[in-house]
């Protein structure tokens, strides 16, 4: 009898998707960007997802986080089947499961770095308290930000920017972290940094992350690398 081995055991696991499929538009105009995705991913890893153009990434991260409904399929995360959930619970799932990081930071400029982090948890009416404040300030030591709290988004780097946009999608300690191209607006050197940090938050804090890349060399910052081609898993 051969044995499952740690790591893909179902209660380990942040997310896994069976039979995943999405058809976009009818007929003639039909585009079958996901034609059938088996996915697991353990919880504690760091995954890339990459692809061409047009092969499903977007799409696939897009259902695994709930964003977009699939057409047939299940997606769960951290046991929690999203298509059983209503349009208003699968929101206050994501608010309270998920966390996102995009190629724009979106950080709100008005705000200090480390107002910015506790923004969620503010947000969702959680309270603010120490434990809330000690998990940002760990966060902030992990990204290397710690020095840079009290400064506002115009005066940092982008790179700083972008760590402080991870920060905020980390402080709800969320089951699964979508990041779709998070270097995107990098230069290389700033990229790695980013990279390179963001994979200290799944080393060290333990934390799921999902990454949609174009580049190789992100990718190569990941546990895995899930390869996308015409909407199916290569
Ligand atoms: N809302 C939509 N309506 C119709 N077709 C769509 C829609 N969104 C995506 N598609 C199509 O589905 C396919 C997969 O798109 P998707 O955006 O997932 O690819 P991708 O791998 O993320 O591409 P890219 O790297 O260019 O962002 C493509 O053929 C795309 O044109």
């Amino acid at each position: 009898m051969t044995q499952t081995p740690p790591t893909t055991t179902v209660e380990t696991l942040a997310a896994s998707a069976r039979g995943l499929t999405k058809t976009y538009g009818r007929g003639d105009a039909a585009v079958n960007a996901l034609r059938g995705v088996d996915l697991d991913l353990a919880a504690g890893t760091f995954t890339a997802i990459m692809g061409p153009s047009g092969s499903g990434k977007s799409t696939l991260m897009h259902c695994l986080a709930g964003l977009d409904q699939p057409t047939s399929g299940s997606v769960a995360i951290a046991g929690r089947r999203l298509e059983k959930l209503s349009d208003d619970e699968l929101t206050v799932f994501r608010r309270e499961h998920l966390g996102f990081v995009f190629q724009a930071f979106n950080l709100l400029p008005m705000l200090t770095a480390g107002q910015n982090i506790l923004l969620p948890l503010e947000l969702a009416g959680r309270r603010i308290d120490g434990a809330a404040r000690e998990r940002s300030l760990l966060l902030a030591d992990v990204l290397g930000i710690g020095d840079r709290l009290g400064h506002r988004p115009s005066e940092l780097s982008g790179g700083q920017q972008q760590r402080v946009a991870i920060a905020r999608a980390l402080v709800g300690q969320p089951a699964v972290v979508f990041a779709d191209e998070p270097t995107g607006n990098l230069d290389s050197t700033t990229s790695a940094e980013v990279l390179d940090h963001l994979r200290r938050c799944v080393r060290e804090l333990g934390q799921t992350v999902v990454m949609v890349t174009h580049e190789a060399s992100a990718a190569a910052y990941a546990d895995q690398v899930v390869t996308v081609a015409d909407g199916r898993v290569a």
